[in-house]
């Protein structure tokens, strides 16, 4: 298991199952998940998830984060306007793997509608075992997004 402990899962309307499957899976694994997606399969606004789970990453509540809608993208949106977080949507574990070598992503997030559920825990598994290269230049590339988002999030 990677330095990664606590994982915020947030999830629309979209996206129930394929959050209880992958809440299942990293708890199998020894994570600790908490919950601050829909339950319920009711029309709903993902930026409502979105947010809650860039905040808990920002603030430290949990350690990094899952997103999950019909593509992933809305929700990852959302996340990215909380300062902190890098929230990167993939659609494979390469992609994967590299978001957090090259830019540090504090969540990973993902389509429902897009990717099936091996699929997404392959994901999942190549980016929390993946480790931030965090030095030279992708060090010098992730200060340079921080401090423009320092620019508008005082
Ligand atoms: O990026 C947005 C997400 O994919 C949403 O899950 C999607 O827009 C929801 O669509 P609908 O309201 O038609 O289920």
């Amino acid at each position: 298991m990677s330095e990664v402990k606590v994982i915020g899962i947030g999830n629309d309307h979209a996206a129930v199952d394929l959050k209880n499957e992958i809440k299942a899976y990293l708890e199998e694994k020894g994570y600790k998940v908490v919950n601050y997606g829909t339950d319920s399969s009711e029309s709903c606004d993902y930026p409502i998830y979105g947010a809650k789970v860039g905040h808990a990453v920002a603030s430290g509540e949990v350690d990094a984060g899952v997103l999950i809608c019909g593509t992933g993208i809305g929700i990852s949106i959302a996340a990215n306007k909380v300062k902190g977080v890098r929230a990167a949507v993939v659609s494979e574990p390469v992609s994967a793997r590299l978001t957090k070598e090259h830019n540090n992503a504090n969540i990973i997030a993902f389509g429902a509608r897009i990717v099936g559920s091996e699929m997404a825990k392959a994901i999942v598994d190549a980016w929390l075992d993946a480790k931030y290269i965090g030095s030279g230049r992708h060090e010098r590339r992730v200060n340079m997004i921080e401090e423009e988002a320092a620019k508008y999030n005082k």
